[in-house]
């Protein structure tokens, strides 16, 4: 079934914010698994629990503080979320990107949005962060798209591209910060996946998505994203990589019955 929201719905969470806060963001934070606190860096903060915000989801997951912080950062408004949304916490994918069309009425015309994802790439280490260069969407090729159901005009168009999702200029900018602070080595570029989850992936899932081109998987952001994108923000992506995918430490895939070598056997 389609469980979708009217232009009202967001009309009225964005109204009450608006008639809560002084603050006018520019710029929206999305603050992964782990990442909250880059809320508490906000100046002269308005903070309001996810409980409190009239027609907003709410966080079920451990990491995910469920408050939206309104305040200055470096001489911009931001709000920021402190905890996401995910499909696997039982959300249709309408209600974990409900919070980006809100921005977008709040006069937002940024969005950022991080991650803890897992590399799947040689280069990419825990601890590593992966700017985001383009992403798979895994439940969207499946048909599992925040955007199914009729299309609101008013946010975009029925068929929106997705080939520059990632602000080229943001990309280029946030490399040249990571030389200016010392911390180039720590940074790359590449491809994120979203997968459904909350199971992590198999080796052979985790080996597919290598060979498909990917270099860190999670749960999350590529729905946010296709919202964003669809409404006309400009979007910029990071992933801080948590563990590696333990797919290419594993034996090749085919095992003949001729070599059992390999094959610890109960016995019979
Ligand atoms: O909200 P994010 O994408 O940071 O959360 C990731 C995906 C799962 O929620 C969790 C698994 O480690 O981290
Ligand atoms: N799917 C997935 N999500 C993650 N989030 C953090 N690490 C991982 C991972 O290895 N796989």
């Amino acid at each position: 079934g389609y469980y979708g929201y009217d232009h009202d719905d967001y009309q009225k969470t964005a109204d009450w914010l608006l008639s809560q806060t002084k603050h006018r963001p520019q710029v929206a934070i999305i603050c992964g698994s782990g990442l909250g606190m880059l809320a508490d860096a906000l100046k002269c903060q308005d903070a309001f629990h996810y409980t409190d915000i009239p027609g907003f989801p709410q966080s079920t997951v451990q990491g995910h503080a469920g408050r939206l912080v309104f305040g200055e950062l470096k001489g911009k408004t931001c709000v920021c979320m402190q905890g996401r949304f995910h499909m696997y916490e039982g959300h249709s994918l309408c209600k974990t990107t409900f919070p980006v069309r809100v921005f977008k009425l709040l006069g937002v015309e940024t969005l950022i949005v991080t991650n803890a994802a897992g590399s799947l790439a040689d280069g990419l280490k825990p601890g590593d962060i992966m700017i985001i260069k383009d992403h798979v969407n895994f439940p969207g090729l499946g048909g599992f798209n925040p955007l199914n159901g009729p299309n609101d005009d008013k946010f975009g168009p029925r068929f929106p591209a997705m080939s520059a999702c990632y602000n080229p200029g943001l990309r280029c900018l946030a490399m040249d910060i990571a030389k200016q602070q010392g911390v180039a080595e720590l940074v790359q570029e590449g491809v994120y996946a979203a997968v459904g989850g909350p199971n992590f992936e198999t080796i052979a899932e985790a080996k597919l998505m290598h060979r498909l081109g990917v270099d860190a998987v999670g749960m999350s952001t590529a729905p946010e994203v296709v919202v964003a994108v669809h409404c006309g923000l400009r979007v910029f992506g990071i992933s801080l990589i948590t563990n590696k995918a333990e797919a290419f430490s594993s034996p090749p895939n085919l095992l003949s019955a001729r070599d059992t070598s390999r094959c610890r056997s109960p016995g019979i």
